[in-house]
């Protein structure tokens, strides 16, 4: 299957820390892909530059062959990106429903059509019957599939989560597994910074790990969490 996204020698500079170094990646179509590694390996940094919030200091980053290496969070989200952040920040005084009415605004400017895409988003990560409650009211795990419902409602093709699953207890972390697995048969690429190595052995199909920067492994979970150097990197800085 041809890659939907492609980063080539991605490398990333804070002053003298290389806190990407040279990262290479690819998503297909429907394809999990996870990115591990322990604090400060470069996830998140990898993360924004690929999704345009940080501009890389090397290196390429194409979506659907296109160069979008220059190109701004907005217009990579017209291209099919979407994206989670670390740290929810809804409007907490706003309905969950105007919530995710901003995001269908940008694909869908007149009303009706926003509404029934926000709906929908609402629909498919089980928030539909709190559409009119502020996002105030809802707790940590119905934040974050809020934070799901907002990213879906742009319409992607390629989702970028960064630690949906953090904190969540294990009931709400089975079902956000199961509708991230649901999400993917349906054909939708997902990039996933994620701590939680039981939730990465469940979902992904493809495991990168950094350290310091660098990808230290590459593969299947089960191969990579095995590999001495990946326990190395995690024991020896953790
Ligand atoms: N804006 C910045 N300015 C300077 N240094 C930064 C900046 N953002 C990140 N760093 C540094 O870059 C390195 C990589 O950080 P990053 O947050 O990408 O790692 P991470 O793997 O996502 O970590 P964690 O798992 O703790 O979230 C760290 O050393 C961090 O201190």
């Amino acid at each position: 299957m041809p890659n939907l996204l492609k980063a080539n020698d991605l490398t990333v500079r804070f002053g003298g820390l290389t806190a990407v170094d040279s990262v290479e990646l690819s998503v297909a179509p429907g394809q999990v892909v996870a990115l591990i590694g322990p604090n400060g390996a470069g996830k998140t940094t990898c993360f924004d530059a690929l999704t345009g919030f940080v501009q890389p200091d090397a290196g390429r980053v194409e979506l659907e062959g296109r160069d979008v290496t220059g190109l701004p969070p907005f217009e990579r989200t017209r291209l099919g990106m979407a994206r989670t952040f670390q740290t929810e920040r809804p409007f907490e005084d706003l309905s969950v429903l105007r919530n995710v009415l901003v995001p269908a605004f940008l694909r869908h400017p007149g009303r009706a059509e926003a509404e029934a895409v926000a709906r929908s988003a609402l629909h498919r990560v089980g928030l539909a019957d709190r559409a009119d409650q502020p996002a105030s009211d809802l707790n940590l795990a119905r934040r974050r599939r809020l934070e799901l419902a907002k990213a879906l409602a742009l319409e992607p093709r390629i989702l970028f989560l960064d630690e949906v699953m953090a904190g969540l207890n294990p009931p709400a972390l089975a079902e956000m597994i199961k509708f991230l697995r649901d999400l993917s048969g349906e054909g939708m690429a997902i990039v996933l910074v994620e701590h939680i190595l039981e939730a990465v052995m469940q979902l992904a199909d493809h495991v990168v790990v950094l350290a310091s920067g660098a990808v230290i492994a590459e593969g299947k979970p089960d191969a990579v969490t095995s590999d001495p150097a990946v326990i190395e990197a995690y024991l020896g800085t953790e």
